[in-house]
């Protein structure tokens, strides 16, 4: 492990007691927009990972929605169920759920009572510290832990592979961030953030499929197929509805997500070269006068089926030049000309990093994120830094282990809660009855 460890502030360590004791496992929480990881300290994969997204039932007028958490709850076909998410951008913007959505993660298949288990949560570089208070106190107050920690996000994915210095670059679903870190610090200053993510790409692949007028099946609309040529209209039987049971439009948007991640996974790619991008024909056209390595087929959950050329480099375009990006008048979408894309806001990071420390970082820089599996993101990411930064001394790690890219912040977590040397930086319950959630400044740098 890193020597960052030594130089986190040291603390009056709290006693076994009100750490818990060497017996007791600490839980970690790493909650993202698109997902939630729990798991206990020590371990190597978090053991409850669910979706960030919520299902709500009901809840009119005076009486509260029934919620509903987790993979199997928010997929179920429920008549009325609205699907919600209490993130954004990366950090909480409904302080009633996010509680219950932790709640949930951590009791459901992990530990019946939270008053026994010191907790670890992850928070990005950016969370405001009205926040980071609020969360200290739902810890203490709500789940009665016994001690508790907040961990930079950004710190713990670089502990996870072993670096107490990096260029930390984390592709999620809601932004792109890159945080400098020196000795397992954050350089607050060079942390940047640009909303070309994981649900950026989603609404490009939703922008060029309404260019063609491909509408998305999601799975749950399918009763049966049958296999078509490539091009030709879908043979599927579709699931009707009795009128006021159908699912409600944020259930279909949720469900389409989840068929536009497959789309990403299986045909969507990056452009490496040589050259730029070539710009578009018309589009849905072939292009012709390229090598677009040939193209992929993708399958649409009612067996409509297109290959597709160099339009899966298209939809990727944006998150490294944002004035090429897709766009739509009904989807969403950034200002083409003022948002920065991964190669500005790399620069933008270092910017101010002295130029000794500079190296060191550039030797470090660390790609992790769900959305970073996109094929060729990675050596994307190593030509634009080298064209920012030329020299011997730029160096990219990113794990090929898909479960290590996407739970990345978790797994760091879950190192750091195990090391021995960590029991002095937990928060005691005795020190929050203290001082109150304004520690959280002080002891949770
Ligand atoms: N193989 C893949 N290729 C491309 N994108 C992928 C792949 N697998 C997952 N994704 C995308 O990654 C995103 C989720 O990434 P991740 O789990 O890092 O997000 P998060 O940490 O929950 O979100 P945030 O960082 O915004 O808080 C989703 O948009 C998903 O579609």
């Amino acid at each position: 492990m890193s020597g960052g460890m030594q130089t986190l502030p040291p603390t009056q360590a709290p006693s076994s007691v009100e750490y818990g004791g060497d017996e007791i496992s600490a839980l970690v929480l790493d909650p993202g927009c698109a997902w939630t990881r729990a798991g206990f300290a020590g371990e190597d994969t978090p053991k409850c990972v669910i979706p960030s997204s919520y299902g709500a039932i009901g809840g009119k007028e005076d009486s509260k929605p029934e919620l509903v958490f987790g993979d199997n709850g928010i997929n179920a076909i429920r008549p009325g169920m609205e699907i919600k998410n209490p993130m954004s951008d990366g950090i909480v913007a409904d302080w009633d759920v996010a509680p219950q959505l932790w709640r949930h993660a951590l009791t459901s298949r992990l530990a019946s009572n939270l008053s026994e288990h010191p907790l670890l949560m992850t928070e990005p570089a950016w969370n405001p510290p009205k926040n980071r208070e609020k969360t200290m106190e739902i810890a203490f107050e709500d789940f009665d832990v016994p001690a508790f920690y907040l961990a930079k996000s950004a710190v713990c994915a670089s502990f996870a592979s072993g670096k107490a210095t990096c260029l930390l670059i984390d592709i999620g679903a809601s932004n792109v961030s890159v945080t400098p870190i020196h000795d397992g610090f954050v350089l607050r200053k060079g942390v940047t953030r640009t909303p070309l993510g994981g649900d950026f790409l989603s609404n490009q692949i939703r922008t060029y499929l309404a260019s063609i007028n491909v509408p998305i099946s999601a799975h749950y609309q399918i009763l049966s197929k049958t296999a078509v040529d490539v091009g030709k209209p879908a043979e599927a039987v579709l699931r009707q509805f009795a009128p006021g049971q159908e699912p409600t439009a944020s259930y279909k948007t949720y469900q389409e997500e989840r068929v536009l991640t497959q789309f990403k996974e299986c045909a969507a790619q990056v452009w490496n070269g040589p050259g730029p991008l070539p710009p578009a024909t018309t589009p849905g056209a072939a292009d012709q006068s390229f090598n677009f390595g040939g193209g992929r087929t993708f399958e649409f959950p009612d067996g409509y089926n297109l290959v597709f050329g160099s339009e899966r480099f298209r939809i990727t375009e944006g998150i490294f030049t944002p004035r090429n990006m897709l766009t739509h008048p009904d989807i969403p979408h950034p200002d083409p000309e003022t948002t920065m894309g991964i190669g500005s806001i790399m620069a933008s990071a270092l910017k101010d990093v002295d130029i000794e420390l500079k190296g060191q970082i550039l030797n470090n820089v660390l790609v992790t994120g769900g959305a970073s599996l996109l094929m060729g993101l990675t050596d994307r990411v190593n030509s634009e830094l080298g064209v920012a930064f030329p020299g011997p001394r730029l160096r990219i790690t990113a794990t090929g282990n898909p479960v290590e890219r996407k739970y990345a912040g978790w797994l760091g977590g879950s190192i750091l809660a195990s090391l021995g040397s960590f029991h002095q930086l937990w928060v005691s319950r005795k020190e929050y009855d203290e001082h109150g959630p304004g520690i959280v400044e002080k002891r949770c740098k």
